[in-house]
């Protein structure tokens, strides 16, 4: 070991830096790796200069922030809830993440989900607690404790201490009958928190190998206080790079937990329902890596819903646009904003199925090299949108209509999917999850001051993601279809996005428009 060669002057630490790639752990003072951004392969010696709880993290986090623009040869391999569902498939995501290992030996960086369908149990038992007073975690407790004794780990160190603060906050929900949203959000958090302790035990004992369980927010995750359904900050991109790289080491298999981060002022937040495809990308985007890979039960994006088509085909490559625009409009497999951070930072994703791993599933990229020869791409489908037909109550031509018809819709968080204009009147469909009882009477009171309003509920928005220059053919073959089923459509929407036609129809057709449409494109 050579000499130190400098000690920093921090005000509760004496820091001494010095060169070596070992890095040792000492009985009188702790030596951890410097992070490579501040001095490559340095190590460093902290040692408490009084009695203080100040940690190394704050050490360094007074530094300056340097941040390498650098590719990390690394991918991250995102699972799934239906991916983990228990000990035999956390076993068998175990053998994908060692796979990964073997081909490409690196280290992948894993993001994972709550297992199963824990989150819904966690939101559950939260309305129990709040409407019954009943605090019961007995089925995540049954989860998280099964997986632990058939991978032979210790629930009394790696999931008791969690399930405790559970329960006591259950208590306080019951107690106080209160579950606001950011009670919500700490409240679902518990489910990959769990999820990625569990498995980083497994694969550090039973495979050896040298794992590290983190919670995304202390690898720089900031959002705003939108609780539920929080937006991932601009700024949480350099902190990710900055946390990672003081953080996890080289030789550190690093298990970040999807969904969950904190705000500003600290409260754990939700990147929405889905939101760990998003963690996913955003990490794959912070650091450079060279893919995304998102790992579900299905052979990648399929040419629709496999739930109502049981043959829906693998679609081999998609683009981004593409996907965003399926993901947007209700296929579910993929997060709808998860894709941004990717798209912007041009790392390919890529959409796997952990139940049959030698599938190659589908990947999703910047551009299509070659057209494809089918004019459509996907059919996707979103239930029980609402549609409103809003008329003007003015005279024709009335500028500033439509400016106060978006301002209202803005100023309540309401979302419009699709549009249709004529001269005094506007027809469009709102985000069904993003509207509820409340919302529909304040916008109807707010509407009636300037328009006619009327709202219809149980529609449904039927998109072909598609080559829209061969729109002419698309409607005509798609119209010709839905005819001959006797089903009637009640809006069109064709060219705000070059990679969409959408059509609403009643929600009680859907399944047997999408199956007209799907076996016209595809199945002929
Ligand atoms: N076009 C589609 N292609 C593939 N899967 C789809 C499609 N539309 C809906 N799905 C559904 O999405 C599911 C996978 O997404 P999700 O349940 O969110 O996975 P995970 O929880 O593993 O992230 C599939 O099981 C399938 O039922
Ligand atoms: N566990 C969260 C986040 C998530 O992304 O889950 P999944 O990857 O299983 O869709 C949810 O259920 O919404």
């Amino acid at each position: 070991m050579q000499p130190y060669s400098f000690i920093t002057n921090h005000p509760l630490f004496v820091v001494k830096i010095h060169k070596s790639k070992i890095v040792r752990k000492e009985s009188s003072h702790q030596v951890y790796k410097v992070p490579k951004t501040y001095f490559s392969r340095w190590t460093c010696s902290v040692t408490p200069k009084s009695n203080t709880q100040t940690t190394l993290r704050e050490v360094f986090s007074s530094e300056p922030k340097q941040l390498s623009d650098q590719k990390l040869d690394r991918i991250v391999c995102k699972f799934g809830g239906s991916s983990l569902a228990n000990a035999e498939r956390l076993k068998e995501v175990g053998k994908l993440v060692q796979m990964q290992l073997e081909n490409s030996q690196r280290y992948p960086i894993v993001v994972l989900s709550a297992m199963g369908t824990t989150t819904n149990e966690l939101l559950q038992a939260g309305e129990l607690a709040l409407k019954e007073g009943i605090v019961d975690i007995s089925s995540i407790r049954k989860r998280a404790y099964l997986a632990c004794e058939e991978l032979h780990l210790s629930k009394e160190d790696l999931v008791d201490p969690l399930l405790t603060t559970l329960d006591q906050l259950l208590l306080g929900i019951k107690f106080i009958k209160e579950l606001s949203p950011r009670t919500k959000d700490y409240l679902v958090s518990f489910g990959e928190r769990l999820s990625v302790r569990i498995f980083a035990s497994y694969l550090r004992q039973s495979e050896g190998l040298p794992t590290e369980p983190f919670d995304a927010f202390d690898l720089g995750f900031v959002t705003n206080s939108h609780f539920t359904n929080a937006d991932l900050l601009e700024e949480s991109f350099p902190r990710i790079r900055e946390c990672f790289e003081r953080l996890v080491q080289e030789h550190t298999l690093a298990v970040v937990t999807g969904f969950i981060a904190k705000d500003k002022q600290g409260n754990i937040t939700t990147l929405g329902r889905g939101g760990s495809d998003l963690t996913a990308a955003a990490l794959g985007a912070a650091l450079g890596c060279s893919e995304v890979q998102v790992w579900k039960d299905v052979d990648g994006i399929l040419s629709t819903d496999p739930r109502i088509v049981s043959d829906a085909i693998p679609v081999p490559f998609v683009t981004f646009q593409e996907a965003f625009e399926m993901a947007y409009f209700g296929a579910k497999v993929l997060h709808p904003i998860a894709m941004q951070p990717a798209m912007r930072h041009n790392i390919p994703i890529r959409v796997k199925n952990s139940y049959n791993p030698e599938h190659p599933g589908t990947v999703i990229k910047s551009r299509r090299e070659h057209p494809s020869e089918n004019p459509v791409t996907a059919i996707s489908l979103k239930r029980k949108c609402h549609l409103v037909d809003i008329e003007s109550t003015r005279m024709l031509g009335a500028h500033g209509f439509l400016a106060e018809l978006f301002k209202v819709f803005g100023e309540r968080r309401v979302s419009i999917d699709m549009i249709a204009t004529s001269e005094v009147s506007v027809s469009m469909t709102l985000d069904p999850k993003a509207f509820d009882t409340r919302d529909k009477e304040e916008l109807e009171v707010e509407l009636s001051k300037i328009a006619s309003v009327q709202f219809s509920g149980e529609k449904a928005i039927i998109s072909l993601v598609s080559n829209v220059s061969r729109s002419t053919e698309i409607l005509a073959r798609s119209m010709q279809v839905l005819w001959k089923e006797n089903i009637d459509v009640e809006m069109i929407s064709q060219g705000a996005s070059k990679f969409n036609i959408s059509f609403i129809v009643e929600d009680n057709h859907a399944d047997a428009a999408i199956r007209a449409l799907h076996k016209e494109f595809f199945r002929h």
